[in-house]
């Protein structure tokens, strides 16, 4: 049987004022692929990804999640039914421990939001408590649990910010340069990281080393001004003239 499609861009365009920076995109995503977006600075990568998020509107073209148009529906929505992203920048609670970070995914989920988590609320609510608790463990984290997030090295705190991604229990995850400025060991973590989450989940991520989406993702999309330029596997796109060209030869290392 085909896979469901996921995501479907149709004709999307976004512009600020006259600056043109998403230009008539469309392609289609099927479940479970894993697919990096790369291009130059200023391409489009992030405008592209808050589009889909909800986060801004586009200014024509149709977005599309299981077939169902979802340009007029906020951003909180398209959240819980499984559109979830990370930031370029970390988004979590620097003053809080990571498993206080967590459960604030877990009861936003859980509708529980209403009545704010403290720590008292350990008795009323230890299914939560137990779910954190169990996603750290399972995620190989559980020794940070009590740690507040500042005091965490930066590669760590992406970890998190993926685990709490997970923990939304994505059907498209949104990954925003996830190992940008960070060492080989931090960007080896965060890639084992992502090759482990459940087949079933559709990645995008924005990504500037080309080798990091090697051997991890299926399908490169490369955009350029605004424009999708190229969208292949990694090797078709690697050996891409135009994309060699955008890359002045730097074929290994494709900055975004
Ligand atoms: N709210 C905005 N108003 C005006 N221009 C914007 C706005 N957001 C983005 N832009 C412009 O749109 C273009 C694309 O930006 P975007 O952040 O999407 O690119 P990017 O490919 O993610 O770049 P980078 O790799 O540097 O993060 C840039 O020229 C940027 O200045």
């Amino acid at each position: 049987m085909d896979k469901p499609i996921v995501l479907s861009l149709n004709n999307l365009s976004k512009y600020f004022g006259g600056l043109k920076v998403i230009e008539d995109i469309s392609m289609e995503v099927v479940a479970g692929e894993r697919i990096g977006l790369i291009g130059p600075n200023g391409a489009g990568k992030t405008t592209l990804f808050n589009m889909i998020a909800g986060d801004i509107k586009p200014t024509s073209g149709t977005i599309s999640f299981f077939g169902e148009v979802i340009n007029r529906m906020p951003n909180y929505k398209r959240t819980k039914s499984g559109i979830v992203r990370t930031f370029q920048k970390n988004n979590l609670m620097m003053g809080l421990t990571v498993q206080e970070n967590l459960l604030l995914v877990l009861q936003r989920m859980r509708n529980k939001h209403v009545q704010w988590w403290k720590r008292a609320n350990k008795k009323n609510y230890s299914s939560l408590f137990t779910e954190a608790e169990n996603i750290l463990y399972e995620w190989g984290l559980a020794e940070y649990s009590n740690s507040k997030v500042q005091n965490l090295s930066y590669g760590v705190q992406r970890q998190i910010e993926i685990i709490m991604a997970i923990a939304g229990e994505p059907k498209l995850l949104l990954l925003d340069e996830p190992t940008a400025g960070m060492s080989q060991v931090e960007t080896d973590q965060i890639i084992g990281l992502i090759s482990k989450l459940p087949k079933g989940v559709t990645i995008i991520m924005i990504e500037h080393d080309m080798d990091v989406l090697f051997g991890n993702m299926d399908r490169v999309v490369v955009l350029h001004t605004g424009k999708l330029i190229a969208d292949g596997s990694p090797e078709e796109v690697r050996n891409n003239p135009e994309v060699k060209e955008i890359y002045m030869g730097k074929e290994d290392v494709i900055h975004a």
